[in-house]
């Protein structure tokens, strides 16, 4: 892990869970022992927001998976930023790939519901990745450049932002991107940010893998020097593994007696 920032793992529930699944889950994790020197947050369905921060220890921050590019009005169907924030939730996870593929988000549009969550108080996860189509034919850079020019173009300050780099191909498919393949395109992400917002900041950006994360790869791919944390789909629904993925980073590195 680089810069200032603390290791980070969301836990990203997608479209899952039943009143009672989402309660037992719940009761697991908060018994679960997550290490305090890690940022944890967890992101239910919508309708589950109000149970889940009613009930989930302290120890958890509370994330939604999405919300609107601007106020309350006649957006039928949609959440506001603000309506989120009422609610007491903090995070919100923006420009997932299966809302960009599923729901046609484009780069600006995610560009621009970043800007007005972060100024209406909310953090962002801000995901970003290419297909294996677009990685096998040498135009991964150019995908997540402009994925990230289209965030950059609408912000001037990361602080309250973290940026999920989530490879298409490796979202529920099992098929993890090695330590290796992570670390390369997190330090070109680094090395963007630099360009774009000076190294201080872009040191202490953190930047976070998602793609089949789980507890038996986790630590190895928490040792690499520019993944800052995790962000966790199928893996977070199983409390054990949850926990076990939120202390990699503490198993991958143990502080010296
Ligand atoms: O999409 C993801 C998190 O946002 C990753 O999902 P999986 O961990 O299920 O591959």
């Amino acid at each position: 892990m680089r810069g200032t920032g603390q290791f980070f793992v969301g836990g990203n529930w997608k479209c899952n869970g039943t009143k009672q699944q989402v309660a037992q889950l719940l009761e697991q994790l908060n018994k679960g022992k997550v290490d305090s020197s890690i940022e944890v947050v967890i992101a239910p369905t919508f309708i589950h927001l109000p149970h889940v921060l009613d009930t989930a220890d302290s120890r958890f921050e509370v994330g939604a998976q999405n919300c609107w590019s601007s106020g309350t009005g006649a957006y039928t169907g949609e959440i506001s930023a603000e309506q989120l924030a009422d609610l007491g939730v903090k995070w919100v996870i923006l420009g997932h790939s299966e809302r960009r593929s599923l729901l046609k988000e484009s780069n600006e549009f995610v560009g621009e519901k970043t800007a007005y969550a972060l100024s209406h108080g909310l953090r962002v996860i801000a995901c970003i990745g290419e297909t294996l189509e677009q990685r096998e034919s040498g135009q991964m850079y150019n995908i997540l450049d402009a994925q990230l020019e289209a965030l950059a173009n609408q912000i001037s300050d990361f602080d309250n932002v973290v940026i999920a780099y989530e490879p298409v191909w490796a979202i529920g498919t099992g098929k993890v991107a090695t330590p290796d393949q992570a670390e390369e395109v997190h330090l070109h992400i680094r090395e963007w940010f630099t360009e774009r917002i000076g190294e201080k900041d872009a040191e202490a950006l953190r930047i976070v893998y998602g793609g089949s994360v789980n507890e038996k790869n986790a630590a190895e791919l928490a040792a690499k020097e520019d993944v800052d944390g995790f962000l966790v789909g199928g893996a977070s629904l199983k409390a054990d593994a949850f926990v076990t993925i939120c202390n990699a980073h503490t198993a991958a590195t143990p502080v010296a007696a």
